[in-house]
Formats: structure tokens, sequence, C-alpha cells
């Protein structure tokens, strides 16, 4: 088996440069300067989620065609595997770490060469130099979208679970967005922290206070040139009932019931991350 370590350090927060990772275009442009066409086969977003497929294609050997699969797409990691190619195995991580203001990427891959000796000499030859480049440069893409990302207004999302459920909400307007769900939230003010503008929306909304306790998933770009960021909440008191405000409706998801909701677009991506509350 062969590993192979690089790292990178990015000037952007964790979870924007989680993001940037997740993009499809990302994924793509390290690689197709190297003459490598990589796609994304599957995401109906921007951002790939668990289960998306990717397609490598090297334009010097059409033969050497890759098919990767992502299992993880958490704040602090990207993994995906090998599910057909010329390998017998290939694993392919990105750790991200905080480094005061910045984000550490690591990335490791390992892969097993077939045809033995021949295989490895193969890949001190080539493959290692390859991966290099194609790290390098992804490496590049990542940080200057995250850098860019990391400029933009916020909007905070609020993930407030209570005995297990989490409380989404269903959105009255604009028109093409009316009856689709989404968290509580909204824009941060000039001058104000997020942790205030979670506090502050979740009064307008839903007539309760909150206590914030974290955040979950990686940020999510929005159009318009935002940038969605979740925070965790509870209900100072919970004894009391969040009532729709401004919303047509509220309610209280078990984990099973959020895969069926009608989520906004950017929600969507949010999912996998959101079943891993403690729901
Ligand atoms: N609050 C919230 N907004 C979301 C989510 N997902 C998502 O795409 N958005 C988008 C919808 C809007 O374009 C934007 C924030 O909209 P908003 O209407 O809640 O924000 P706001 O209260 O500050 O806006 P305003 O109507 O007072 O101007 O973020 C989500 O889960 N929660």
């Amino acid at each position: 088996m062969s590993v192979l370590r690089s790292t990178g350090l990015v000037a952007a927060p964790l979870r924007t440069v989680g993001a940037a990772l997740r993009h499809t275009r990302t994924a793509e442009e390290g690689l197709w300067q190297l003459g490598i066409q990589g796609r994304a086969l599957t995401p109906a977003a921007e951002l790939l989620v668990p289960g998306d497929d990717l397609a490598f294609r090297w334009t010097k050997f059409p033969a050497a065609r890759l098919r990767t699969r992502i299992v993880r797409a958490d704040a602090d990691r990207l993994e995906s595997v090998l599910i057909a190619g010329p390998l017998q195995e290939l694993r392919h991580e990105t750790v991200l770490a905080e480094a005061g203001g910045h984000t550490l990427l690591t990335d490791s891959l390992r892969w097993t060469t077939p045809f033995g000796a021949l295989g490895r000499l193969v890949d001190v030859a080539l493959a290692r130099r390859v991966v290099l480049a194609v790290l390098a440069r992804r490496m590049r893409a990542v940080g200057a979208l995250a850098e860019s990302w990391a400029a933009r207004p916020v909007v905070v999302g609020t993930a407030i679970t209570r005995r297990g459920r989490l409380l989404v909400q269903q959105r009255r307007f604009p028109a093409r967005d009316a009856g689709r769900w989404e968290l509580p939230g909204g824009r941060v003010e000039p001058g104000e922290s997020e942790q205030d503008a979670v506090v502050r929306e979740c009064k307008e909304e839903l007539d309760v206070e909150v206590v914030p306790t974290g955040r979950v998933g990686t940020d999510v770009p929005l159009r318009g040139g935002m940038l969605l960021r979740v925070h965790t909440a509870e209900l100072a008191d919970p004894g009391v009932e969040p009532r729709a405000v401004e919303h047509r409706a509220v309610r209280w998801a078990t984990r099973s019931e959020l895969g069926g909701l009608d989520w906004l677009e950017a929600d969507q991506v949010l999912a996998h991350s959101l079943r891993e509350l403690p729901l």
C-alpha cells in the first residue's frame, strides 16, 4: 500500500474551508490543468454530500478511469473511497484543524496498485508526482474559494434540539420558497455577534429565548452572495413552546422525519450533518 500526505494552510475559518472542499468546482479544478478530467456525477447541489460520486479520466490514457464516492463530508473531514478503477484500493481523507484563525488541511491518500513490483515502480516514478501536483492545485483552489466566501455577510441558522427532536419552520414567503422548511435565523447585523443574531432571530421568529451551544456542519454559500452558518442552541426554558410569528408553521421533527421535509436548497446539503445532532 502507498501512503502520501501533504498539508497546507488557508486563511479562512474551518467551516468555510470545509465548505470549499465540498464544492464540486474545487474537486474538478486541481485536476484539469494536469490533463485529468474530474466531474461530479450525482450532486443536485453545489456542495458534495455523502453518497455523491466523482469520475476521473486522464486525457493521455483514456482507459485510466477512476470513480470515487464521498463517504464523509463533515465540518472537519472530507473522505472518499474508490468504487471503480484500475487500483485495488484508494482512500482519500482531508482533515481540517483550526490554527489561529487559519485552517490547516492535511490530505492523506492511501492506495494499492495491482501488478506487484511493476505497480510499485510506476508509483515511485509517476503516481506520487502526479498526486502531489493534484493535491497542491486543489489546495490552491480551495484556498481561493474559502477566502472569498469568508468575506461574505453571514446568515445564521439555528438548530434547536429538545428531547431528541429538531425545531424546523416552514416559510410563508417569498412565493418561490413558501411551504419549504428551514432553520430559524437570519442575517447577522453590522456590529452584532453571530450568537447575538441567533438569540435575536429566535426571539423575533419564535418568541422564545435560546442559549447558543455550538456549531454544526460546514458553511453553505447562498445565492445572492451570503453564507449560511448553522449554530446549535437550546431553549432557555424547555417548558416554553415556540410559535410561528412570521412563518406558516413550526414543528419538532424526529431524526427520521428530517429526510422527508421539503427543505430550502441550501439546507439540503446540511441534512446529513443535522442527523448527527442528539436526535
Ligand atoms: N433563516 C434561514 N435562512 C436560510 C436558511 N436556508 C437558506 O437558504 N436561508 C436563506 C433564505 C434567505 O435568503 C436568507 C436569510 O433570510 P431571512 O429572511 O431568514 O433573513 P432576515 O430575517 O435577516 O431577512 P429579512 O427578511 O429580515 O430581510 O438565507 C435557513 O435554514 N434559515
